[in-house]
């Protein structure tokens, strides 16, 4: 009934260079400056390493980390911790440059989605789905989802009100949202990007790109954001209709919800009902709990997911986080800035507050919040630092990402010239040899094994 799907996450970085000598560094430099050795390495910005991940420099100063392909959440989780160690590892080395060249100054790398001139940059998940005929339903039938999921995985944000005073917020990306199902990403910015891009066999499937959402610092965040989608998916896959939740205007609802920290206050349906983001996720959660009441073998990881779906819920209504204020971002940070604001009498406007909240999304754990957090038992973790550690340079076993990953390793371990993407694997020499994994179920492949044979050639 679940069956078994392909996920993966790409995050864009913020990146910034503080200097104290007066010297300036635009985020562009400062991005040049991170991918330097991956440039010395690869002759490229855009490379596929030996975990089968993509890390890439795109126009624009936001360095990605696309995952690899995952088939598990917690799998998914892993890599995405592992996308943020090694590019933490190219910041240090960033920073051992500057000092070299007695520059006073440090990149700082953000796991967030607006930098200080409100520019907005994302995070995107893909699902795998079976190509059908009704695909844009399926996709409509998500939107009321996707608008009200950030009272749960929202990252939580200082916000300015219409008349200047700051405010609380659920998410950093809902008032960047556009339109709610469109092909363009960069001019429309929709909830679901439309645009047909498999990277697998065509004719049997599609990637749903979701733009939504906000990054996540909080592994269980990341783990409900995709675990949630994933359950959802698997239940209209299965052929239940949601069709009774569509918004009277999703993109007014979504900046409406953001705004409201409460999330309770209602939106208007379609039909004319008025009810709450949490409303529509209680709505949601139950189905899904129906959807799956008769499945024996739900994994642990999806057990953690309903678990906690259904305790923000619960935090919702009763208006106390407590329940959840180590695993839903928020919540982390709502709980971070009382703290602070108690301890030191300052406005939610004050500049040590917006220090500290950009802190919370500092991927280094030295300079970052998170890792003491995680440490004092404030923040939840559901990987350990060796499963993270090993994923940097070790791919998901049981997808496609081995085949490229094993072909990867073996040619920086031969010092080979190839190229590859999510599907091709091609070794560059006279022979030009190319093997296509269309594939993203498939973690053995003889004809890969051919090609890593033809390397040591
Ligand atoms: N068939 C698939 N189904 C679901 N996810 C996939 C599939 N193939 C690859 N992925 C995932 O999709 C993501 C693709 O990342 P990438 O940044 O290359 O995105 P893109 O949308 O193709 O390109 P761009 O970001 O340059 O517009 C990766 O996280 C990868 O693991
Ligand atoms: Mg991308």
């Amino acid at each position: 009934m679940t069956a078994r799907r392909i996920f993966g996450v790409e995050t864009e970085y913020g990146i910034t260079c503080a200097t104290t000598d007066g010297t300036t560094m635009t985020a562009d430099d400062a991005a040049r400056l991170l991918f330097r050795s991956v440039i010395a390495r690869g002759l490229s910005s855009n490379v596929f390493l030996r975990n089968g991940a993509r890390l890439y420099l795109d126009v624009g100063s936001h360095p990605e980390y696309a995952t690899a392909e995952c088939d598990d959440v917690h799998h998914l989780v892993v890599q995405d911790r592992a996308g943020e160690r090694i590019l933490d590892e190219l910041t240090e080395q960033a920073n051992a440059h500057l000092a070299a060249d007695g520059v006073a100054g440090t990149v700082h790398l953000f796991k967030n989605n607006l930098d200080s001139a409100g520019n907005s940059f994302g995070c995107h998940e893909n699902y795998l789905v079976r190509r059908r005929r009704d695909f844009r339903d399926m996709a409509e039938a998500l939107v009321p989802f996707f608008v009200t999921r950030q009272v749960l995985t929202g990252a939580g944000h200082v916000r300015r009100t219409a008349a200047g005073r700051p405010a609380f917020a659920f998410s950093q990306r809902a008032d960047q949202m556009w339109d709610a199902l469109s092909s363009a990403t960069t001019r429309s910015r929709p909830i679901i990007n439309t645009r047909d891009e498999p990277h697998a066999d065509a004719e049997l499937y599609r990637r749903m790109h979701v733009i939504v959402g906000d990054s996540s610092v909080a592994e269980t965040t990341t783990m409900l954001k995709v675990g949630a989608t994933d359950l959802l998916l698997g239940m209209l896959e299965a052929g239940v209709k949601v069709r009774d939740l569509a918004l009277a205007e999703p993109m007014r609802a979504i900046r409406e919800i953001s705004h409201d920290a409460t999330g309770t206050e209602p939106v208007e349906l379609a039909d004319g009902r008025r009810v709450s983001a949490t409303d529509v996720q209680e709505d949601l959660l139950t189905r899904v709990l129906d959807f799956v009441s008769t499945e024996t073998d739900l994994t642990p990881v999806q057990r953690q997911v309903l678990d906690l779906w259904e305790r923000g819920i619960q935090a919702l209504r009763t208006q106390d986080p407590t329940g959840v204020s180590t695993e839903l971002d928020w919540a982390v940070k709502a709980g971070l800035l009382e703290r602070y604001r108690a301890k030191h009498n300052l406005g939610l406007d004050d500049p040590r507050v917006s220090r500290l909240l950009l802190a919370y999304h500092d991927i280094s754990p030295t300079r970052g919040l998170a890792t003491t957090m995680a440490e004092r038992g404030l923040l939840a973790r559901i990987t350990t630092d060796e499963e993270v550690a090993e994923a940097t340079t070790v791919p998901p076993q049981t997808t496609r990402a081995k085949l490229r990953g094993d072909f990867v390793g073996a040619a920086q371990d031969r010092r080979r010239d190839i190229t590859v993407d999510w599907v091709h694997l091609k070794i560059n020499d006279a022979n030009q040899r190319t093997v296509m994994c269309k594939d993203p179920f498939a973690a053995v492949d003889q004809r890969v094994e051919d090609l890593m044979a033809a390397l040591d050639a």
